[in-house]
């Protein structure tokens, strides 16, 4: 016996790979519905061998469904996700909407499975951002061993981090360049993305920091260790999918990078590719339909006590998003929803 699973944003890029992931990780659906806006009504999308008609969300019935991946951004998220969970269907939210809210678990299963049970608060689980997810996944084996009290992290996140218009900007505007008279002026990102890279992901704070440099702050607080000191630069690069990011790791004791590189061997959802030469590293392009979080550049950093480096990729819309809430479905039906 399986679930009733709906997918919230079946049009989009993270709810169709949650539709492959759940037919390639062979997700135990007894039944399962593709929704999306009224404008996307009857659009056909894959699920495995199978073909789904999408269905209007907001004429939608959540009663009788057991699990709902949402990734349909805030706004929508805060009209539909409480009807959903009102009505006895356990919404995981890729949104950023309820991440924040102590009430609601947010998780990544590699590094905190054991909090799935507070769904229960308000029948909501949040999936973090894209860029922490990764980065957890990375610190959370060397925590372990070293305590890490401070990081430091750069982003280099792709456009497919924004959505599909942003997909469409960068592909319309590397071809416009060599048109000549289809020059694409910038309409999803402040400055052209086609040869270029912007400094800015979502808005600006009073801080200066923008609210995606706050979300790895504090989602890496309430998901690993509130005692961790983080601070991060989020930058868009001109890459369709794969985020990137370079992280200089500070730890109470000192850790060896052969031994960092021993345990991230060893660390779940963690594939290490390591090799000291030229091509012996991950780059976006590699991860790009992968479920892992690769793990190059391993090295020490001799400027400060207990220090090392690491570069870190992984596929967002997998990992990112897609993938994570789809093992949060499997945390939850294993130890929560249990069937037959
Ligand atoms: N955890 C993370 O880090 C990540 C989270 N996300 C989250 O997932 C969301 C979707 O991302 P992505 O797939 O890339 O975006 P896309 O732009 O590719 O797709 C958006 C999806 O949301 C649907 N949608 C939007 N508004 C409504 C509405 N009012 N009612 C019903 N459906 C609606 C769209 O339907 P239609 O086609 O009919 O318009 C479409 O299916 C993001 O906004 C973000 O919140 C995304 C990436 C990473
Ligand atoms: N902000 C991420 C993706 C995303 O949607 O994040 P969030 O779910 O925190 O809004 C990016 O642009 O790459």
């Amino acid at each position: 016996m399986g679930y009733k699973v709906v997918v919230v944003g079946a049009t989009g890029n993270v709810g169709k790979e949650m539709l492959n992931i759940l037919a390639e990780r062979e997700f135990p659906v007894d039944e399962i519905t593709a929704l999306a806006s009224r404008k996307s009504l009857g659009t056909e999308v894959s699920f495995g061998d199978k073909t789904l008609k999408t269905k209007d969300l907001d004429t939608f019935d959540f009663t009788g469904w057991d699990i709902a991946l949402f990734a349909i951004g805030s706004d929508a998220t805060k009209i539909y996700a409480p009807k959903a969970a009102s009505q006895g269907c356990v919404v995981i939210d890729n949104s950023s909407l309820y991440r924040y809210d102590p009430q609601i678990p947010l998780i990544v299963p590699e590094v905190n499975a054991d909090q799935v049970v507070h769904y229960k608060n308000k029948n909501i689980i949040a999936n973090p951002n894209c860029s922490t997810a990764q980065m957890v996944v990375a610190l959370k084996p060397l925590h372990d061993r070293a305590r890490i009290k401070r990081v430091v992290v750069s982003t280099y996140q792709s456009v497919s981090g924004t959505g599909k218009e942003a997909i469409d900007e960068l592909w319309n505007q590397t071809k416009g360049i060599y048109v000549p008279g289809q020059e694409v002026k910038p309409s999803v990102y402040p400055k052209q993305i086609a040869f270029n890279v912007i400094p800015h992901i979502d808005v600006f704070l009073d801080s200066g920091d923008t609210k995606e440099e706050w979300k790895m702050v504090v989602e890496t607080k309430k998901i690993l260790d509130p005692k961790i000191k983080v601070t991060a630069t989020c930058v868009r690069v001109p890459v369709f999918v794969g985020h990137s990011e370079a992280i200089n790791i500070e730890f109470e004791d000192y850790l060896d990078w052969e031994e960092a590189t021993d345990i991230l061997r060893e660390a779940p959802g963690v594939l290490v590719v390591d090799k000291r030469e030229a091509g012996g590293y991950i780059t976006p392009i590699d991860c790009v339909g992968e479920y892992a979080t690769y793990i190059s550049r391993i090295r020490q950093d001799e400027t400060v006590e207990n220090g090392l480096n690491i570069w870190v990729v992984s596929d967002n819309l997998r990992k990112g998003a897609a993938l994570n809430a789809v093992q949060i479905a499997e945390v939850l039906g294993s130890r929560c929803l249990k069937k037959g």
